[in-house]
């Protein structure tokens, strides 16, 4: 996955607040009541009488006018096609993870969910968070916290296939869709992924740290009608049991019983 191209903070405020179109359209705006304004101030001057269709006039002029001129200005200044990529990766993606933000997770989840009820496809549902992150901020700083979470995306992207559907949906918070992959498969991934994340040592100035994960897994049963979110409240429900039961630990939620399977890493972190 790509990662996002450095930008000036003015072209990321523009892009990230406005968008393209909407600060051309407030820009015409600007335009249209500059214009107006003017118009009034000069018949009044000049003592004449008020007609409506000169404001119209003066004012059609001034939006074709200022689109033209902000266009130009815009095309001559910004790479109108690296802006509409950069519009589609800040709303697809998220800027520090480089995983999917959470409406574009469930959008591309949606697809698999529904294959799977017509095509019994295989698919499986982890949610995953990192164990104690408040006090890595606490201890560490915030960007430290924030190096670990984009460690945590840069792994998670290396291990898994093209096809699967990685989501951040909110602050430490993942969700990962992994189609053709049952629960034991599933599993699989996670243990890698908790072992990956376990070796990593994050140095943040003088200090250097390390960190663990939790993970829940589900799967739909077969001829399922349960919906994504279901799903995702199971493997969140999963999720939890991981955490209770010491974190740095997997869980799985199978046919209303939950299993928690105790998972050793080669670091843990005390
Ligand atoms: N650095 C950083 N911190 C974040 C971000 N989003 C959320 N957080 C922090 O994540 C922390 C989440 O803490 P908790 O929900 O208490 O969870 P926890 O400390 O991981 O504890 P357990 O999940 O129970 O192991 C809070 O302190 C948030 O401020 C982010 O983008 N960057």
């Amino acid at each position: 996955m790509e990662t996002l191209p450095r930008k000036t903070s003015v072209h990321r405020a523009i892009v990230q607040k406005l968008g393209l179109m909407r600060f051309i359209l407030v820009l015409m705006l600007a335009a249209v009541i500059m214009t107006t304004i003017f118009d009034y101030a000069a018949i009044t001057l000049l003592g004449q009488s008020y007609r409506v269709p000169d404001f119209l006039a003066a004012s059609i002029s001034a939006l074709i006018i200022t689109y033209v001129i902000a266009r130009f200005f815009v095309g001559k200044f910004f790479d109108i096609d690296e802006l509409e990529k950069e519009m589609h990766r800040l709303a697809t993606y998220d800027d520090l993870t480089g995983l999917l933000n959470r409406n574009a997770f469930m959008q591309a989840s949606i697809y698999y969910h529904e294959l799977q009820s017509v095509e019994e496809q295989n698919y499986s549902v982890l949610a995953i968070d990192i164990d104690f992150f408040k006090r890595i901020n606490d201890q560490y700083g915030h960007a430290a916290g924030d190096k670990a979470l984009i460690e945590f995306g840069r792994v998670s992207k290396e291990i898994s296939r093209a096809s699967d559907i990685l989501g951040r949906l909110g602050g430490e918070e993942f969700v990962f869709l992994l189609p053709e992959t049952n629960v034991s498969q599933a599993k699989s991934f996670a243990e890698r992924l908790m072992n990956n994340i376990s070796e990593l040592k994050i140095t943040e100035e003088d200090s250097e740290f390390q960190f663990t994960i939790s993970i829940g897994i589900t799967a739909p049963p077969h001829k399922n009608s349960t919906s994504l979110e279901t799903l995702i409240k199971k493997a969140d429900e999963a999720l939890y049991s991981a955490k209770n039961s010491g974190r740095n630990k997997i869980s799985i939620y199978t046919n209303n019983l939950e299993q928690n399977i105790n998972t050793s890493v080669s670091n843990p972190i005390t």
